[in-house]
């Protein structure tokens, strides 16, 4: 990483929180203590995951999808991982570039490692991110969690997900101090956690124990994983219908509201705030490059 001043912002979507740090020409090396350390809560400046934002030409993950989408989202985990996907990520993402003004509000693709995400800002209220298809696996996965287990659906949204239907939320236990278990010979790289319970009609709540990170407030692609899990649970299935199924997703902090649509396509909407900006300290940084 360059010592010279570089420069943060601090966002989150649904209390889903995320340290920003613009480098349009992917000059920083972000390696994985260095973003381990910016996520720190304690040591550092806190989030659940860091939005490096990129100029897609200039990044080797996303130069071949530059022509579609000028910015990619180089989405990293708290603990340094890298992720292909973050639902969440992408309308804080799309809120920055929106208030830096690198693009209008209207229509916005932005790349991932899960593929080109369209989003759509209104300028002060919700923004909606065309997530993909949700793609699920035959097999049932079991999630265990301080010795109990229960049957999970399998489901993948460009990242892996085991979506498990509980009576109570409080049955998850304390997930902070006891991750959950799942085969590894079904998620070879690690998997998100979500616990679903119903609130009434089409409407859930869910807590989610996210891979990289913990127990989070929030989590977009788990959100779309879940509402796609109840509506097949619910033998809801827009394919064979032909009508959009909508799911309203209760979260600890916040709501999203997903919506499926015949094609298979899914889009999410909810809020993206960013709270604060600021330079890091560039002493601070060598200390832990060394
Ligand atoms: N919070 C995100 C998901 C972030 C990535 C995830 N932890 C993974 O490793 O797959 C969201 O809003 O989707």
């Amino acid at each position: 990483m360059s010592t010279s001043q570089i420069a943060f912002l601090k966002g989150h979507g649904t209390e889903n929180d995320f340290v920003i740090v613009p480098d349009p020409d992917n000059a920083l090396d972000l390696p994985v203590p260095v973003v381990a350390r910016l996520c720190d809560r304690r040591a550092g400046i806190g989030g659940d995951g860091l939005l490096h934002v990129v100029r897609s030409a200039a990044h080797p993950d996303a130069r071949d999808m530059a022509d579609e989408a000028e910015w990619f989202m180089d989405y990293r985990n708290a603990d340094g991982s890298v992720a292909e996907m973050c639902g969440n990520g992408v309308r804080v993402f799309a809120r920055y570039l929106q208030r830096a003004g690198f693009v209008a509000d209207g229509d916005l693709a932005v790349a991932t490692r899960g593929g080109i995400k369209r989003a759509h800002i209104d300028k002060d209220g919700d923004i909606t991110v065309s997530m993909g298809r949700a793609v699920l696996p035959g097999s049932g996965v079991t999630v265990t969690v301080d010795g109990r287990s229960w049957d999970a659906r399998n489901v993948n949204m460009g990242n892996p997900h085991a979506v498990a239907f509980v009576e109570d939320l409080d049955h998850a236990g304390d997930l902070f101090s006891v991750p959950p278990f799942s085969p590894q010979s079904v998620y070879p790289d690690g998997v998100n956690i979500e616990f679903v319970a119903d609130r009434g009609p089409r409407h859930v709540a869910m807590r989610v124990h996210e891979r990289g990170s913990g127990e989070t407030r929030s989590c977009g692609t788990g959100a779309c994983a879940v509402a796609v899990a109840a509506a097949r649970r619910d033998g809801v299935d827009p394919a064979q219908t032909g009508a959009p199924a909508t799911y309203t997703v209760d979260l600890p902090g916040g709501t999203l509201v997903i919506t499926e649509h015949p094609d298979g396509g899914i889009d999410m909407t909810g809020p993206a705030v960013i709270v604060a900006e600021g330079v890091i300290d560039p002493s601070w940084v060598e200390t832990m490059i060394g």
